[in-house]
């Protein structure tokens, strides 16, 4: 498709001279774009398609400028950054160096927080309203925030409502409802918006629904036809919008989320109504593209395709090696086969934590919360304290939201609830905020934690079918790539010991998780260089086995710990704690991993490679650590 209009849109204020064909036309071309750019590269896309008129319809009836929008979660603000002035770098987005996949300040004034997780949009944007009436109140400033379906039952979404009905305060929250999460969407709510889903569109004559019910007596007055129409009406409030009228939203809608003209209107009336109000917007995940709109779950991120006339898409083909994820999967569920007490959690990300099958064949020990960690996490105490063997599989970025959880009602509890954090280690093209690189520093805080990280692909069985046994909670760490294998005779997990793989004379790699086949690989290389290094394969933080590597520190010239974490608190920080505790020297300890910023997103390999953390990262370290600390003739060693 030629583009048109796209290019010529550098502000949302170019919107206003377009006419409603010229409109449905740049819509188009938006979807357009939005194909283009998952032929070659993973990104969202179901979600994005969903919002294009919703998008137009908010840039139209706002000026946002200076008025505040906040999308929710933010992985659907693609044809935002269209027509918020970036659309010449539009093909670089979720490249490295390139636009982001979420709203980035950085890149537009339209963008006001960086975010990518879900729920928080109804409480920044009830914050900016509040900041603004006390410091810009002549400025008149609308506050409008965009939330899912998937992301309205989390839990702060509801501490938002609360406030706000407190407060007051002129906001617009618009739900926008497209029957699905990632997944299908789950639970009560869902419920309740599915029986939304029976009433007619929105379309004036319920202007004021408190209005229309104190016409109930005059009913017997009305036309019998009327009478339907107040049903309608009536059924519309009670399903639609009683929940949030009676927490002091005013309730609108619902609307059809593709009527540009519809919801144009509808924004137009709620923009000058006073007081919290909530607009119900129906979309379909994946509109206008009908392989997205038939499978959205399939859509929502799709590997990159091929548009065929024929058969609809044809996908590019992946990598060979099995996902980490997958072998997590696989186990648990041989694991639940065995133990009828293994139950598994997931927060909303069957799909991502790819345990659909655990669904199919085990739905009584399935349990999907929806977009509720701090809930599930709870919630999975309570199972282990009632004798069940309960598995938290949630992404290590998105674990952060049970912080508290984690403490009270499990390690307080010393309760054996297992932790599986997927996406543990940088997240690739998502970026800062789903890089999963704090959960070691968060979790090692909390005493009767065991802390763990498979090496590699052999691990994983073992260490989770370890934790079956283990009589407390215990947390495994792995990273979104394929699960490299490093062939050896594996020594069985055995709680707080190491693997060592090898001794080296000259110093030691000491690996805590998936970056353990890369020390391996610099350590065949460097031997090539004349250099021994020793490697181990560290399995446990907690308890950390200081045999092992208060061995290394003291018998080898140099320890280099490596993990995929921040260094803040992480393993390196455990091993130098430790090393000093027991009053050892520990000048000769280098620590690899994350620096304290937030790493921007690009492919996993480049930001590994830029941090120091590929094989010729490790290799340099390695060499400089000799050239201070090795005591062996330097002539013999080629840099
Ligand atoms: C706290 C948190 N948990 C999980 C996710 C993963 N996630 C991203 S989008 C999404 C579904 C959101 O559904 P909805 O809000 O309805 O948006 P839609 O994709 O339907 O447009 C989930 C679970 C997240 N981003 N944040
Ligand atoms: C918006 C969001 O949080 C998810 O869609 C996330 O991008 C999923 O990540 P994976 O693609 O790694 O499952
Ligand atoms: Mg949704």
């Amino acid at each position: 498709m030629e583009y048109q209009l796209l290019p010529m849109i550098g502000s949302p204020k170019e919107l206003e001279s377009l006419s409603e064909d010229q409109l449905t036309q740049l819509a188009a071309e938006i979807r357009e774009a939005l194909c283009e750019i998952v032929s070659d590269r993973p990104a969202h896309f179901a979600s994005n398609l969903g919002v294009v008129e919703l998008c137009l319809a908010l840039h139209l009836t706002f000026d946002f400028s200076k008025d505040r929008l906040i999308w929710d979660t933010g992985h659907q603000i693609y044809p935002h950054k269209l027509i918020t002035g970036r659309y010449p770098q539009f093909n670089t987005i979720r490249r490295k160096g390139g636009l982001m996949g979420y709203p980035n300040p950085e890149e537009s004034e339209y963008d006001l927080f960086m975010t990518g997780h879900a729920g928080a949009s109804v409480s920044t944007v009830l914050g900016l309203k509040a900041g603004d009436d006390l410091l810009t109140p002549e400025d008149n400033r609308k506050a409008v925030a965009v939330l899912g379906d998937g992301a309205l039952p989390s839990g702060v979404v509801f501490e938002a409502f609360n406030n706000a009905a407190e407060l007051n305060k002129d906001l617009l929250v618009i739900l926008n409802d497209n029957e699905m999460g990632i997944c299908p969407r789950v639970g009560g709510l869902a419920n309740y918006l599915d029986k939304a889903r029976v009433a007619p569109f929105y379309n004036g004559l319920k202007k004021d629904v408190s209005w229309l019910l104190n016409k109930v007596p005059m009913i017997g007055e009305s036309a019998a036809e009327k009478v339907g129409q107040f049903k309608d009406a009536v059924k519309s409030f009670l399903h639609g919008g009683m929940l949030f009228e009676e927490m002091g939203f005013r309730y609108v809608g619902p609307v059809d989320g593709h009527d540009l003209r519809a919801l144009r209107k509808a924004m137009e009336m709620v923009k000058e109504v006073k007081g919290p109000v909530l607009l119900h917007v129906f979309t379909e995940k994946g509109h206008g593209f009908k392989p997205a709109s038939e499978n959205p779950v399939k859509f929502h991120t799709p590997a990159p395709f091929c548009r065929d006339s024929e058969v609809g898409v044809v996908f590019q083909k992946k990598g060979s090696s099995p996902a980490y994820t997958d072998l997590v999967s696989d186990s648990l569920h041989t694991m639940m086969e065995k133990d009828k007490r293994v139950c598994v959690l997931t927060a909303a990300m069957c799909q991502g934590n790819k345990l659909d099958q655990i669904r199919e064949d085990y739905p009584d020990r399935f349990f999907d919360t929806g977009i509720c960690e701090g809930h599930a996490v709870a919630f999975a105490g309570g199972m282990a304290k009632a004798g069940m063997r309960p598995v938290v599989d949630i992404y290590s970025t998105f674990l952060q939201r049970s912080f508290d959880h984690i403490f009270q009602e499990v390690a307080l509890q010393n309760l054996p609830v297992t932790f599986c954090l997927d996406r543990a280690g940088l997240c690739g093209p998502d970026g800062p905020t789903h890089h999963g690189v704090f959960d070691v520093s968060y979790m090692r805080v909390f005493p009767n934690i065991s802390v763990m990280a498979p090496g590699d692909s052999l691990d994983i069985a073992p260490m989770l079918d370890f934790t079956m046994e283990h009589n407390g909670p215990a947390s495994i760490r792995y990273p979104k790539t394929g699960a490299e294998t490093v062939e050896r005779t594996l020594a069985p997990i055995e709680y707080g010991k190491s693997e060592v793989l090898r001794w080296g004379e000259d110093g030691t790699f000491v690996a805590f998780g998936a970056l353990f086949p890369a020390c391996v690989a610099a350590a065949d290389r460097l031997a090539k260089d004349g250099l021994d290094i020793g490697v181990v394969n560290a399995r446990f933080l907690r308890p950390l086995d200081t045999e092992v590597i208060f061995k290394a520190i003291q018998e080898t010239n140099f320890v280099i710990t490596v993990e995929e974490n921040t260094l803040c608190g992480g393993f390196g920080s455990t091993v130098l704690e430790a090393a000093n505790d027991a009053g050892l020297n520990t000048s000769t300890i280098k620590r690899l991993g994350i620096p304290d910023e937030f790493i921007e997103h690009g492919e996993r390999g480049e930001l590994l490679a830029d941090l120091g953390l590929d094989v010729a990262g490790l290799m340099a370290t390695a060499h400089q650590m000799n050239s201070k600390h090795g005591s062996r003739n330097s002539d013999s060693i080629v840099a």
